[in-house]
């Protein structure tokens, strides 16, 4: 987005964009999967964001906890108002293209900045009975959740536990004489814990508990459970429900706690899509337990989206801040530079830039993936399963840990500035350094990918089940590490050298493993003895991957301009090679020192080439002003007139004197007189 009127923009980012080398559009185009989706998000923006509805009256960050929770509570129900019932919005985009843009953390975060309280009802409820519920039970829930009837939240997280999931202590036992399940929180540890929405919002849960039928422990199955009254929305019998309090971040979500006093729900509240309980309390098991997973797993993809997107609105900011930002002389007498000149800013900036790029790619070849498992044959969906799972946990801690660390080096890179509130950077940073939290803490996710890699690796896959594509190089032959350097150092020939990187560790653990076990170890203490390499390798796996994508989806596109093209060709090799000072291509032989030395010019000169292109590629994300909502970021870079707007509108600075002072100031300036 550029600033309507030029005349009032600051002459850098003028100049800055002026010696643009591509079509920043055609970027545009490509981020939004198409110009139509373009022309349909401007839309959407400018009904929103000019709806005074969506006004806050007050700066949020001077509200109080409950009134940021009930501001947000009010915007997000007049946006599912306008979704469902205002023809001009539902002309522009459909129910459901508008749920996915006000949800999402786009347009949505510029409505409700301090979270969605109803964002847990349509990315993790709905989903849940849509990957979950039998058709029969679809056809009862689904429509009076998309209607705003009810509202829904994903209790799975305990106190006691939220990473091992078979360590839930929520029990659903099945009483054939009711046809009823009994739900229940035996302890303190098994109340439920986190989940957003519950606090005050939801009057529904999907609830994950282990389910005990005919004196047996099936594991943990999901249950729909009524909280609130519909009408007065009091918290129903044998229902403790809250608010847990305040949090890191996304403040208004009203993250909540749920113990259940033996609540009884008819049988046909089990989600039955998978597994199921007949009248009698038979267990008829689902074709793979893990099946029950399948929400995390579609949670999982949309957060690399998700994490994406904070990155694209982080480095905005920043990168034309760094352009207005001028501070100290590079050359004595020469005048102060933009701070984008230096080349340590660049390498702050420029890999976040090309980071947008590799999330973008990968979430994009993850999400093919889970369309093709989900609505495949059945017997494909479950050959597939495993692959799907690895992927997906794997991206989903990379992008959220890439994504997180690059927002907060973005707010770095804006010095003292970055840490006020008003220049966005807190609040984008704290919501996604969350997303290496939730929907799987990211070691853990690491540890799964690493179980996988070293099952394919060793042969333990059990009988019948095949290796899925993206690990298929566990059984190739090994690449040649003596090949000559311009075939190593070739973009392929980088991708090459991760999975060398991957096999090295893998053997590395192996061996270390069976080496304990000889040695008497326990086995699963031997895993853990080893899991330091075992994560570098899952880590290892998944930057290969993404560097694949990256360098495969830059070479598959089509019908761009050269300079386009050039530029994008810069941003991925830039990507490879800044990944590629890990030590992990030089010790397992991939590369020489030589070989680190050429590399590391290369990358210096690319941020050189890509500096002069840094603003308008920001520029091409196209985020409008509102969504950005940064004293710093703005299109028209007036930085310094903003900062200080924003500083007026302090409420300490409605009076000169503050009451505080003639309180606890006063008495204390009179006493030691
Ligand atoms: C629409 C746009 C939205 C964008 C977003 C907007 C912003 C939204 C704002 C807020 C959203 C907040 C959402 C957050 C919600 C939550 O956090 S919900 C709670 C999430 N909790 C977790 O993720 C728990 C993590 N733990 C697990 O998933 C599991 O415990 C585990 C995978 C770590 C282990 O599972 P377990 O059953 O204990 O298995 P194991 O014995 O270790 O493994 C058994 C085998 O099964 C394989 N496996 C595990 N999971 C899956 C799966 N999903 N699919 C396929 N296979 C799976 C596992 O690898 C083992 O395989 P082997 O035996 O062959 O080795
Ligand atoms: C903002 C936010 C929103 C959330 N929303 C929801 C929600 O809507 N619904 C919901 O159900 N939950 C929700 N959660 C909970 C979230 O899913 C869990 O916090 C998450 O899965 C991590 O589990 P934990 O808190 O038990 O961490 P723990 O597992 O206790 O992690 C603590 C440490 O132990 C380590 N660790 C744990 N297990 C292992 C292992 N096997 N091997 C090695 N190390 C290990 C971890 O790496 C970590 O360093 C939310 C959490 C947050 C922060």
């Amino acid at each position: 987005m550029k600033p309507a009127a030029e005349n009032v923009c600051n002459p850098d980012l003028l100049k800055e964009r002026a010696h643009c080398r591509f079509i920043p559009e055609e970027i545009t185009h490509f981020l939004d999967n198409g110009s139509e989706n373009t022309k349909l998000r401007h839309k959407l923006e400018e009904y929103f964001l000019n709806n005074p509805l969506f006004d806050d009256d007050i700066p949020p960050d001077y509200l109080s906890h409950s009134e940021r929770y009930s501001n947000e509570l009010r915007k997000s129900c007049a946006m599912v108002q306008c979704f469902l019932n205002d023809p001009t919005v539902q002309n522009i985009a459909g129910q459901m293209e508008g749920v996915r843009m006000l949800m999402g953390n786009g347009l949505g975060s510029a409505i409700t900045k301090d979270g969605n309280p109803l964002a847990l009802h349509y990315v993790m409820f709905l989903p849940a009975l849509i990957s979950q519920a039998s058709q029969e039970q679809m056809a009862y829930w689904i429509g009076r959740a998309w209607a705003g009837q009810i509202i829904g939240t994903y209790a799975q997280t305990e106190l006691g536990h939220g990473s091992f999931l078979r360590g839930l202590e929520t029990t659903a036992t099945y009483d054939p004489d009711s046809e009823e399940f009994v739900l229940h929180s035996p302890t303190i540890t098994s109340i439920k814990w986190w989940p957003g929405g519950l606090g005050k919002t939801a009057n529904h849960a999907v609830v994950m508990a282990q389910l005990y039928t005919e004196g047996k422990c099936w594991g943990p199955h999901a249950f729909i459970v009524q909280l609130r009254d519909l009408d007065t929305h009091a918290s129903l019998p044998g229902i403790s429900v809250g608010e847990i309090g305040p949090r890191l971040g996304t403040n208004s979500q009203d993250n909540g706690f749920l113990r259940l006093h033996h609540v009884r729900i008819p049988r046909l509240h089990m989600l039955m899509q998978h597994a199921q309980v007949t009248k009698s309390g038979e267990y008829v098991q689902p074709a793979s337990s893990k099946l029950t997973y399948g929400t995390m797993v579609f949670v999982r993809v949309a957060i690399c989206f998700d994490a994406g997107r904070q990155l694209q609105r982080a480095v905005t900011i920043a990168t034309r801040y760094s352009a207005v930002r001028r501070q100290s002389e590079l050359v004595p007498g020469e005048g102060e530079v933009q701070v984008l000149d230096y080349q340590t800013q660049q390498h702050k900036l420029l890999p976040q830039l090309a980071t947008v790029f590799a999330v973008t790619f990968s979430a994009r070849r993850l999400w093919e993936t889970y369309n093709s498992v989900t609505h495949g044959p059945k017997e494909a969906q479950l050959a597939l399963l495993p692959e799907l799972h690895v992927l997906s946990c794997g991206l989903k801690a990379a992008c959220a840990s890439d994504c997180s660390l690059g927002c907060d080096v973005c707010r770095l890179a804006c010095g003292g500035h970055g840490y006020l509130a008003s220049s966005n950077l807190p609040r984008i940073v704290t919501a996604t350094t969350a997303t290496q939290t939730y929907e799987g803490e990211n070691t853990v996710m690491w540890l799964q990918v690493a179980r996988y890699l070293l099952k394919v690796y060793s042969d333990g896959l059990e009988s019948g089940e095949e290796a899925g594509p993206s690990v298929q190089f566990l059984r190739e032959p090994r690449p040649d590490l003596t090949a000559p350097s311009h075939a190593r150092l070739t973009n392929y020939g980088l991708v090459m050298g991760w999975r060398v990187a991957v096999v090295a560790l893998l053997q590395e653990a192996q061996q270390e493993l069976q080496r304990r076990v000889a040695a008497g170890q326990q086995p699963d203490r031997a895993r853990d003895a080893c899991s330091l390499t075992l994560v570098d390798a899952a880590q290892c796996y998944i930057r290969g991957h993404m560097c694949c994508q990256f360098v495969a989806g830059v070479d598959e596109l089509q019908g761009l301009s050269a300079g386009t093209t050039l530029v994008l060709q810069q941003l991925c090799r830039l990507y490879l090679l800044y990944h590629a000072s890990s030590s992990h291509l030089l010790r397992h032989g991939w590369l020489s020192g030589a070989d680190v030395s050429q590399l590391e010019a290369e990358y210096r000169a690319l941020l050189t080439e890509l500096r002069q292109d840094a603003v308008a590629l920001v520029d091409s994300f196209d985020i409008h002003d509102r969504i950005l909502n940064s004293t710093l970021g703005a299109a028209d870079g007036r930085v310094y007139d903003r900062l200080y707007e924003e500083a007026l509108k302090s409420p300490l600075n409605q009076q000169d004197v503050p009451d505080a002072f003639n309180k606890y100031l006063r008495p204390l300036l009179k006493s030691s007189l």
